[in-house]
């Protein structure tokens, strides 16, 4: 038994030991809550991430600005830990003096410059290699929980030898490197003898596999910290996972996002549910060593998801898709697709073909090389966007008009060939809802704002078929932030009410504005506004808690929103 809910069951076959439910768990139920073994914050350098134990303190900036992500991480005990600096030589940033005076970290600390500088050097994951150091340390001071725990993971390096060797190469080029070097500056010899390479490697190798990131606790969830657990790690992977985890500080929770019966194989994910086939095992074939052969990974459609498909150009008829089937081929050793139209009746040209010349039909390769441009172009610009602001504006907009140009270009010459749920329209959608919002902030339009919505809206519906019956994270930040936006939209609407009553008290109004639909409408909105913080406090408390910071923030702003709590409709001063 691992906990009262699930169970480790031992297996010889590739996808190896797995666990197992042993009792059905019902949507949001917690599986696990472990603290890791050891965890680094990947923004190291960041005063923000104590280097210990990972947590996000609270900065105020110079110019006092507070932008909304700010806002909702700040806690009044955050505030109140400024941020300690190393003294023993590393210079990293700590949130308490607990944390600074660490001893793991006292004894790492004279390594860390050394294998930052190598690893950028060799190319090697600065974060992981930083991770390797602090835990093989930590297993010397703390052998036996280390050998009750993480000490029993499977050990990952056969796998990386047989299917990435320079990988290996590469990481015991680094360790050597630096050993070197503080030898040869006559360091500590009891110090350096805590290390050997092979134990380095190993450990590589497993966080490689086995190690979950933690995302920033605000509604960007990017990921800042990197940290080794015990009984996460056991369980297998699924593109159609049963549970949800999270990662806060040192600390790692496991909830159900589906129901899971008794006996039945428990699954997270190891990627991003929102990228395609190909993408995803790539990632897993690349760093996991695994080809995934979940539902979802052996069917072309991905479930019905169609995330990949593009409108059949034989049948042009608007039903039929060309979906691809991802294999691994043995000779090229390598992940390919076979590309198949979903026409059964055998009237179909490109089905006619032989697979081989399907996948090299000139219509395909122009769309897909088409896909691939428009995905490296969304991928560009958001430095531009995020430098706009009022004062820029003018000289940034011709620039801006040519991004937006460009999207409807591409709107209308390659998107509109594609599935309505295919990845590009995802993204094609998140791109001009943030550039709509940018805009609607920098000029104060209302237009721009409207525009922001639809395309957020479009998101969500894509973003909601593709987690299909499952709860999720993203599902809890798409809502929140269709209810922000509204909200913005709703707070210009009711100044836009207020004046016209302002004007009409005056006998100055010459438009024969319809006031009471006008509340209508703000009425309507704040009930949207209203259920879309409901859908997301109630993913929220699912996959999170009903005590997570994110689920008693959204409890606030459902109450704030709710028309039975609110007697009047609020005006433009005192809604927020
Ligand atoms: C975090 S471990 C999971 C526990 C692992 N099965 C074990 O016995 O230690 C990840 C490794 O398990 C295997 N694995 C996980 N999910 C798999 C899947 N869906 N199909 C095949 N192998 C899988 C892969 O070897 C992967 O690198």
């Amino acid at each position: 038994m691992i906990t009262d809910k699930c169970k480790l069951v031992n297996n010889n076959d590739e996808r190896g030991n797995y666990v197992v439910s042993t009792n059905e768990i019902k949507v949001g139920e917690l599986l696990f809550s472990e603290e890791s073994f050891s965890s680094i914050p990947l923004e190291f350098h960041n005063k923000q991430y104590c280097f210990l134990c990972c947590k996000q303190s609270e900065i105020i900036d110079d110019k006092n600005t507070t932008t909304e992500e700010q806002t909702t991480k700040t806690t009044t005990k955050d505030i109140n830990n400024k941020p300690i600096q190393c003294k023993f030589g590393c210079n990293m940033w700590f949130c308490s003096e607990e944390c600074s005076n660490d001893m793991t970290h006292q004894l790492e600390c004279s390594f860390i410059t050394k294998f930052i500088e190598s690893s950028v050097k060799n190319e090697c994951d600065v974060s992981t290699c930083l991770l390797a150091l602090r835990i093989i340390i930590k297993n010397k001071i703390q052998s036996e929980k280390y050998q009750e725990t993480v000490g029993k993971l499977s050990n990952q390096k056969e796998k990386f030898l047989e299917t990435n060797k320079s990988f290996i190469e590469k990481y015991e080029n680094n360790f050597q490197q630096v050993f070197d070097q503080l030898k040869q500056e006559n360091s500590d010899p009891s110090l350096l003898a805590i290390f050997n390479k092979d134990e380095f490697i190993e450990l590589v190798c497993s966080i490689y596999v086995n190690s979950f990131a933690g995302l920033s606790n605000d509604f960007n969830r990017i990921p800042i910290s990197n940290g080794y657990f015990y009984k996460p790690a056991l369980l297998n992977h699924s593109c159609e996972p049963n549970i949800f985890f999270t990662v806060k500080d040192l600390k790692l929770e496991m909830r159900a996002c589906k129901k899971i019966e008794k006996d039945q194989e428990i699954f997270d994910s190891y990627v991003d549910l929102l990228l395609p086939t190909i993408e995803r095992q790539k990632i897993l074939f690349n760093s996991k060593n695994f080809i995934c052969k979940c539902l979802r990974c052996s069917d072309s459609t991905e479930g019905e998801r169609y995330i990949s498909s593009i409108y059949c150009f034989h049948c042009n008829d608007g039903v039929e898709f060309i979906s691809p089937e991802v294999f691994y081929n043995t000779d090229t050793k390598r992940l390919e697709e076979n590309w198949k139209c979903s026409n059964t009746t055998g009237t179909c040209k490109f089905n006619e073909k032989e697979q081989n010349q399907r996948n090299k039909d000139n219509e395909l390769e122009v769309i897909l090389s088409d896909i691939k441009e428009f995905k490296e172009f969304i991928n560009g610009e958001d430095l531009l966007l995020s430098n706009v602001n009022s004062s820029t504006a003018d000289q940034e907009m011709p620039i801006i008009e040519n991004i937006l140009k460009r999207l409807l270009r591409y709107e209308r010459d390659i998107l509109s060939k594609l599935n309505l749920n295919h990845q590009c329209w995802l993204l094609f959608h998140l791109k001009l809802s943030k550039t709509f919002e940018k805009l609607s902030l920098v000029y104060n339009n209302f237009d721009y704002l409207i525009q922001s919505i639809q395309h957020y809206k479009e998101m969500t519906r894509i973003v909601e078929s593709i987690l299909k019956d499952s709860t999720s994270g993203e599902l809890v930040d798409c809502y929140c932030h269709l209810g922000r936006i509204n909200e913005k939209y709703l707070l210009s609407l009711i100044k836009q009410r207020n004046q016209f009553i302002q004007l009409k008290l005056q006998n100055k109004n010459k438009e024969d504005v319809d006031i009471e639909k006008l509340n209508v409408d703000i009425k309507n909105l704040l009930k949207f506004i209203n259920h879309c913080y409901l859908n997301s406090y109630n993913h929220s408390v699912l996959v999170y808690g009903n005590n997570h910071s994110k689920s008693i923030q959204l409890n606030e702003m459902v109450l704030k929103s709710n028309l039975k709590s609110t007697t009047t409709i609020p005006n433009s001063t005192t809604s927020s």
